[in-house]
């Protein structure tokens, strides 16, 4: 149930392993520290990630009158998830289903959530376009969908991978928020140097090339992948990665008014 709901996000990437879940969580964690009251939907059937990267794995899901009731990451209620994950016996089980039942899943998350009121329901759909994003996108043609943002890394910077996103979303009439690169250099743990491996300012082009706006490029931090649930922005105020999150989360806040 989606009428609480006051803006919708999807997060979209062209490839797995990419950082999407990450950002995702870091968003929605990013978001609740400025005081928003937050859903995470994760939609990623095969490669659940999200009861992880937030601690929430083992915990149960279960209906009420209302629907689906979903786990709350804290007593105050502002962070909302569900996830297939938390369906599964262990996370290690993937789910190999057929379309139908994909499509029967993602369109009952869409529909008998009970969300409640929230500023902010995040969407981590699965890399690439697929049964999920077209299910999603079917589900969301009678509420408004703020946009989506897509993330990258620099060396999968390519512009076919994100000009595939960017057709999907101009097909389904999905408005792009911007693009996010994520692994941008490394930031090192010792001295907090950021590193260049890969080529410098490819998001930024890419995102000038295909004329969309660039939200952010977030360095490699090993501290961010050690983050679980917690937010970057409040764990480590000064980090490279918390002012790229602060800055991402601010500019997607001015688009989704
Ligand atoms: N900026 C970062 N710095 C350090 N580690 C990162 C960063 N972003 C992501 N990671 C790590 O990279 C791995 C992949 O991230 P994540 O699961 O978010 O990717 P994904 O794109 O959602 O993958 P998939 O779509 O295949 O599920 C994780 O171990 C995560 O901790
Ligand atoms: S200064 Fe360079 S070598 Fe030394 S810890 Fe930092 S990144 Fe590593």
């Amino acid at each position: 149930m989606l009428e609480g709901v006051k803006h919708i996000i999807l997060v979209l990437s062209g490839k797995g392993g990419v950082g999407k879940s990450t950002v995702s969580t870091q968003i929605a964690l990013t978001l609740v520290e400025k005081g928003c009251k937050v859903g995470l939907l994760d939609v990623d059937l095969c490669g659940p990630s999200i009861p992880y990267l937030l601690q929430l794995e083992g915990k149960d899901v279960h209906q009420s009158d209302e629907g689906w009731v979903p786990v709350y990451t804290d007593e105050k209620q502002n962070l909302a998830v569900m996830s297939i994950g938390f369906l599964l016996n262990n996370r290690n089980n993937a789910v190999v289903w057929r379309g139908p039942k994909k499509t029967s899943m993602v369109k009952q998350f869409l529909t008998d959530v009970s969300w409640g009121e929230l500023d902010y329901l995040i969407i981590d759909t699965p890399p690439g376009t697929s049964d999920e994003h077209i299910t999603v996108m079917e589900n969301l043609k009678n509420v408004k969908c703020d946009g989506a943002v897509i993330v990258t890394t620099p060396q999968l910077v390519s512009i076919e991978d994100v000009r595939k996103e960017i057709t999907f979303c101009k097909k389904t009439g999905i408005p792009i928020i911007g693009l996010i690169e994520n692994m941008s250099g490394f930031v090192c743990p010792s001295c907090t140097n950021c590193t260049n491996i890969f080529s410098k300012g490819g998001g930024e082009t890419l995102a000038t090339i295909s004329n969309i706006k660039h939200l952010g490029s977030i360095p490699i931090d090993p501290r961010v992948g050690q983050l679980l649930g917690r937010a970057c922005v409040n764990e480590l105020p000064d980090s490279p990665s918390a002012k790229v999150f602060n800055q991402i989360v601010d500019k997607v806040i001015q688009v989704a008014v």
